[in-house]
């Protein structure tokens, strides 16, 4: 069944359909990774975007039960140049075309990826869709330009209510922007009693679980989108150790007076280099993100920028001068891509110890 695939400046790409027959409107956005699909795919921070894979073939490795990420995928379409119809790894369980059936999320193959990435490198992102060959594509051009995407998608993708995910450890209420279940996988690994609460939870509320360290989960959207968030983070700062990722590295640098601006194409990929300025160390990290916090904005804050992207410069880590807080833009837990940075979260752990062992020594004081 052929497909469309309709860019706002006018670009119309031809393709064959797989997955959800629906039609769908989103932000199209590429990721450069050669694996991990399943991940991104199930990466609740892709809310509201059409994502399209650069590596030429998507599908071969199958859908398996470990590798989500989310249970319900929040992204809007997947366009790819081959997909594999027979999927071949002991792990797999479904193919992709039935996953995005199951999933209602419409896919188009067959399309040349690398002029479209060229496309949105040169123009930024653009909105476009993904629908039945007889629509009029004049017809769309003019509902994409006329469509503002929504606002707030966290909202669509935090929890409702919070939820225990108990260990013997740490005591850490991780704030759900969108979160990814690495995140949450590598508490559970350091032995954590986590907490996860959904995004609007106030200081108050999260104080009033008595967490030893508080995690500001990835999410989706325009952090300027979630002002209740901002004024949660600064209801904790200096109380509790924090560690922010991505949306909640962006949401930290607001709440301590920093601004964050959209980046032209954005950061998707696995092998993004970042450099550690006061180790001099480069890792090569997983990122996935469209907004950065602008860097001249960091200067008469609190705030220190602890890490930089090697390809542009901008900002990929902070932490706070005099609070225990240090927050990153990159994904630490990976899922997927490299692993380089995964001591971010002992660091954390090693936070929480240090600031606990303060507070007995001050209470016997
Ligand atoms: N992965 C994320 O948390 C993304 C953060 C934010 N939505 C951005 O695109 O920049």
């Amino acid at each position: 069944m052929k497909k469309q695939l309709i860019l706002e400046d006018g670009t119309v790409f031809v393709g064959e359909g797989f997955g959800s027959e629906t039609a769908t409107i989103g932000e199209v956005v590429f990721n450069t990774g050669m694996t991990g699909y399943q991940e991104i795919l199930s990466d609740p921070s892709y809310c509201g975007q059409i994502v399209t894979l650069t590596y030429p073939l998507i599908g071969n490795y199958g859908i398996n039960r470990d590798d989500f990420e989310s249970i319900s995928p929040a992204v809007r379409g997947l366009v790819v140049k081959e997909n594999a119809e027979y999927p071949s790894n002991w792990r797999s369980e479904l193919s992709l075309d039935a996953y995005l059936k199951m999933k209602d999320i419409p896919g188009i193959a067959g399309i040349d990826t690398r002029k479209l990435t060229k496309i949105i490198r040169k123009h930024g992102t653009l909105k476009g869709s993904i629908c039945g060959i007889d629509e009029n594509p004049q017809e769309i051009i003019a509902a994409l330009e006329s469509r503002t995407l929504p606002n707030n998608q966290v909202m669509e993708v935090s929890t409702k209510t919070a939820y225990p995910s108990p260990g013997r450890g740490h005591r850490v209420v991780l704030v759900d922007f969108g979160l990814k279940h690495g995140i949450l996988r590598e508490l559970n690994d350091r032995n954590c009693d986590v907490v996860v609460v959904p995004y609007n939870t106030t200081a108050q509320e999260i104080l009033s679980l008595s967490p030893d360290g508080i995690m500001l989960s990835n999410g989706p959207g325009d952090p300027k989108d979630v002002p209740e968030a901002i004024e949660m983070i600064q209801g904790l700062l200096g109380k509790v150790p924090l560690f922010g990722i991505c949306l909640g590295h962006q949401l930290f640098a607001l709440a301590c007076g920093a601004n964050t601006e959209k980046m032209k194409f954005g950061h998707r990929g696995s092998n993004h280099p970042v450099k550690d300025l006061r180790t001099g160390k480069v890792a090569m990290t997983s990122q996935n993100h469209g907004y950065t916090v602008t860097e001249d904005s960091v200067a008469g804050t609190e705030l220190e920028v602890t890490h930089i992207a090697l390809n542009d410069g901008t900002v990929e880590g902070l932490a706070h001068k005099t609070a225990a807080a240090f927050t990153v833009q990159y994904h630490p837990e990976a899922s997927p891509g490299p692993e380089d940075a995964n001591g971010l979260f002992n660091q954390f752990i090693e936070l929480v110890k240090a600031e606990k062992k303060e507070a007995v020594t001050n209470a016997k004081a």
